[in-house]
């Protein structure tokens, strides 16, 4: 095998920058268990088939924190007309764009349809060894931003050029994120061996991401995990994140579960509004 060889980058976290080891080697494709499909119709199944489920998110969360999902239950029409909504709205003139100021703007309201934080996060309760009630208390008006992203193409886009249009290396502060992406590709996920992996669109998928906010309530089990997108084509690339957090003044500890006699809590009671701002 040839040697594998490593740079550093700089993330800015909520623990303030940090360098992280990254191989230099061209992102390669994930194997199912970094990057697993899960597919989420056993949540009307038997006890069964609704552990299984569990387990399988369990094991992505705790691995890579990153995993596709289908038959995730969000309308295919809803998806297009958010898109259409957000392609006119990039289309116009940068001087139409600034008057919308950004704390003003609604564009998480063609996310209302999706479903609400409470019974997203039932299954990530249940994942880390709690009743699936366990964050009703902290999710019932939480904070929720919904983002539209648009990344420019590079027209005649050299193959040695050092021109990226993309969003650098970071990790979500959240509980975590839902991703719709269209076909472009160019979104990368670091690896546990710190190789770049290429997280490409799948037919039918979205991506989901554990954040900072749920791998600290996890103790370290969940892993948030570091990504980047760069789109090197000439085509615009657009993508939808939408990022689910807490009541944002509800102060949450370690989950229980997550800690025993050898694993005591790494971190302090802290709410989402303070570390998440
Ligand atoms: O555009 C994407 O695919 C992901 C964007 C992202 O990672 C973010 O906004 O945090
Ligand atoms: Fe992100």
């Amino acid at each position: 095998m040839a040697t594998q060889t490593y740079t550093q980058i700089e993330l800015l976290s909520a623990n303030g920058t940090v360098l992280r080891r990254v191989s230099t080697a061209p992102p390669r494709l994930p194997t199912n268990d970094e990057i697993p499909i899960i597919d989420l119709a056993p949540i009307d199944g038997t006890l069964d088939e609704r552990k299984a489920l569990t387990s399988r998110i369990k094991a992505a969360s705790e691995n890579t924190g990153f995993f596709y999902i289908r038959n995730h239950r969000i309308p295919e029409e809803l998806i297009q007309t958010s898109l259409s909504q957000a392609k006119t709205f990039f289309d116009q003139p940068l001087s139409e764009k600034m008057k919308i100021d950004s704390s003003a703007s609604n564009v998480s309201s063609g996310y209302h349809g999706v479903g609400s934080t409470q019974s997203d996060l039932s299954i990530f309760a249940l994942a880390l060894g709690e009743r699936e009630d366990y964050f009703d208390d902290v999710t019932s008006h939480p904070g929720a931003d919904a983002l539209y992203i648009h990344y420019p193409g590079i027209p005649d886009v050299a193959a040695d050029s050092d021109i990226d249009v993309g969003i650098g290396s970071h990790t979500d502060i959240q509980c975590f994120t839902l991703l719709w992406q269209d076909n472009s590709g160019g979104l990368q996920v670091l690896s546990a061996q710190d190789e770049w992996l290429d997280a490409r669109p799948i037919e039918g998928t979205l991506v989901v991401n554990i954040g900072d906010f749920l791998q600290r309530l996890s103790n370290n089990k969940f892993k948030s995990t570091v990504h980047r997108v760069y789109n090197r084509q000439p085509d615009s690339r657009y993508s939808m994140p939408f990022f689910f957090g807490f009541n944002p003044e509800a102060v949450c500890k370690v989950v229980p579960s997550c800690v025993d006699d050898e694993h005591p809590p790494l971190y302090e009671p802290i709410s989402c509004g303070e570390v998440c701002s």
